[in-house]
């Protein structure tokens, strides 16, 4: 047997609302009556029927006693009474047993998938782009169904402990010297199998990183897939997934076969192993075949059971390093929380930033950063390509925690501000438009309820988001499917839904990340007006590639290695950079 059996037992416990050792005491009961009905009865038929022999009845002449004691005659009918009575209680003990296995399987299936789901939700943006995708894809959902497995496993294996040791106790009753023996044997049958667990834990490991890069693999396959169509690297990408799923069946395989050694070893053991004891207790100990019988079918069974656990365990051990895999991304996940701010805020005002400085590592991204943003004023991120705009433009919509220097919003530094309470007044319209799969109406106000009043206001936004042609085009059907990403509209209509559903959204700061990429000039002139009809409504933090558009923000920042090193409106800009100058000219935008 394995000690870390136990070991398991206060983690699970944890996991489940029924205590386990409601399990394990219904287990014990369930062995005892099998157990007593198993033994008792050869011996008390026989004395029923012969009614002097108290020889058959090995030790259990107390039976016959508390037969006495209650004034019931020992004859056939009242021993099958008894023993058909007995079998019921025994068949509602395992019922109840069986109930609280599967509450228990449950109650912890549910326990682990919320506890990876507010983990998730717990992390800050800045440890989510240190972890790899399909590392938490895997643990999500691969190596968690694994880890529920090993549970239900585990029970099984506390099933057939409790059975063993009740029967192995029974025997010692029946027949202590044959018992001892027996049990030596038995342990000694647990170096074969703690051999055979080495290898399955080794192999359960390596399943879980297989199944970790195939995620990865997946997932960027599933995301890229138009690009790795066109361009026929399909072919050699999906060379890697078939490897891992290769690897895989490998491992399984070797698994498989470790199980399959230690659940056919089991018979011959037992047989070997009660063979020797009978041997040496009749020709060396001078032992009594009728005592043993009884300890003999006591032990078929309780070794039954214990290589049938030997079995579980081998399973339970292929599967645990599930718990260990998602165990460590909790942890690591942990070390990555969210900033614990308990001040609740009903708006976002004035944001004002003092000396920022912002590294990865030892690379400073941003440096001296002194900025403020009045109340519903517009301001604009310019600069070259890696100049630190979108780091900047993270921490002022709280994604990520300055290193050093001050964040704060109407006077309260951002730090003691409850986060969830300052993103719900924050928008964020990304580089690559985020939509859901799923209908218009969804996209655009999260889900809400599709009352009157949702309603009213969706098709305020609609208007406001200039989606109005688009929704007539589909017979005004809110509920017209979008697709995987948005694959079934337009570049320029994704856009207009991912602003839709901030303008949906009640917000006081909108954090708009132009896309990089060139906008048709309609999507450009388009996204100028949302600026512009947004200016004065909300705080708008504008990360702007194509200058056009921000020709009417209040201020605008340039940017260089870190630093702003210029700042005024669109014209003061224009007429003391010369940095200014040249990407305005590139953009084939003089100032007129
Ligand atoms: N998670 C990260 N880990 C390490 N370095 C990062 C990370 N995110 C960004 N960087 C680095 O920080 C620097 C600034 O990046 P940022 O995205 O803020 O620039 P940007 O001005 O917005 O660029 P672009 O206009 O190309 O979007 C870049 O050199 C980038 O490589």
């Amino acid at each position: 047997m394995d000690f870390k059996l136990f070991k398991y037992f206060k983690d699970f416990n944890k996991l489940s609302s029924t205590n386990l050792v409601v399990f394990v005491i219904f287990n014990f009961f369930v062995g005892l009556l099998d157990g007593i009905g198993l033994v008792m009865f050869i011996p008390l038929l026989y004395f029923a029927i012969k009614n002097d022999d108290t020889q058959s009845l090995g030790n259990m002449e107390y039976i016959v006693n508390a037969f006495q004691y209650f004034n019931v005659p020992i004859n056939l009918i009242s021993v099958l009474v008894l023993m058909v009575l007995l079998f019921f209680v025994k068949g509602i003990m395992a019922y109840i047993r069986s109930l609280l296995s599967i509450k228990i399987q449950q109650s912890s299936a549910r326990t682990i998938r919320f506890q990876l789901i507010d983990s998730l939700q717990r992390l800050s943006y800045e440890g989510f782009s240190k972890v790899d995708s399909g590392y938490i894809q895997n643990n999500m959902t691969t190596e968690t169904n694994r880890y529920i497995s090993a549970i239900n496993i585990y029970l099984a294996c506390l099933q057939n402990i409790s059975m063993m040791l009740i029967y192995v106790f029974m025997a010692i009753f029946a027949d202590w010297k044959f018992a001892v023996l027996v049990v030596i044997g038995g342990l000694l049958t647990n170096i074969v199998f703690k051999y055979l667990n080495h290898y399955t834990t080794i192999y359960g490991q390596k399943l879980s990183n297989i199944g970790r890069n195939f995620q990865n693999y997946l997932i960027q396959n599933i995301i890229n897939f138009k690009y790795l169509k066109a361009t026929n690297y399909y072919e050699i990408y999906n060379e890697k997934l078939k490897r891992e799923i290769l690897l895989s069946e490998n491992t399984q395989y070797k698994i498989g076969r470790i199980s399959a050694i230690s659940d056919n070893l089991r018979e011959p053991l037992i047989i070997l192993i009660i063979s020797i004891v009978m041997v040496v207790q009749l020709y060396f100990l001078n032992g009594n075949m009728i005592h043993m019988m009884a300890a003999i079918l006591l032990f078929y069974r309780s070794l039954n059971h214990l290589t049938t656990f030997q079995g579980f365990w081998n399973k339970f051990l292929a599967n645990i390093p599930a718990k260990f895999s998602i165990d460590s991304m909790m942890h690591s996940f942990s070390t990555f929380s969210e900033p614990k701010g308990h001040n609740k805020i009903s708006r976002i005002g004035a944001i004002e930033i003092k000396d920022l400085n912002f590294s990865y590592g030892d690379r400073k991204i941003l440096d001296s950063i002194n900025i403020t943003i009045k109340n519903k004023s517009s301001i604009a991120l310019v600069g070259e390509s890696g100049a630190g705009k979108t780091t900047l433009a993270n921490i002022i919509g709280g994604l990520i925690e300055p290193k050093s220097g001050q964040v704060i919003i109407d006077g309260e530094q951002i730090s003691q501000i409850d986060i969830k309470s300052f993103r719900n007044k924050v928008g964020y319209v990304t580089q690559e438009p985020v939509i859901f799969d799923d209908t218009l109406f969804n996209n655009i106000t999260f889900w809400q309820e599709k009352n009157d009043e949702n309603l009213a206001k969706f098709w305020k936004v609609i208007e406001r988001a200039s989606l109005k042609e688009f929704f007539e085009a589909h017979d005004n059907n809110e509920d017209l499917p979008l697709g995987s990403n948005g694959i079934l509209i337009s570049g320029g209509q994704k856009q207009r839904i991912s602003i839709a559903r901030e303008l949906y959204k009640d917000i006081d700061l909108i954090i708009l990340d132009e896309a990089t990429s060139a906008l048709d000039s309609e999507t450009e002139k388009y996204i100028k007006e949302q600026i512009d009809n947004l200016s004065g409504k909300a705080t708008m933090v504008i990360i702007a590639h194509r200058l056009s558009t921000i020709k009417n923000t209040d201020i605008i920042f340039l940017m260089e290695n870190g630093k702003i090193v210029e700042f005024g409106s669109y014209e003061e800009l224009y007429q003391k950079s010369s940095k200014f100058q040249s990407m305005v000219k590139l953009q084939n935008l003089a100032y007129d």
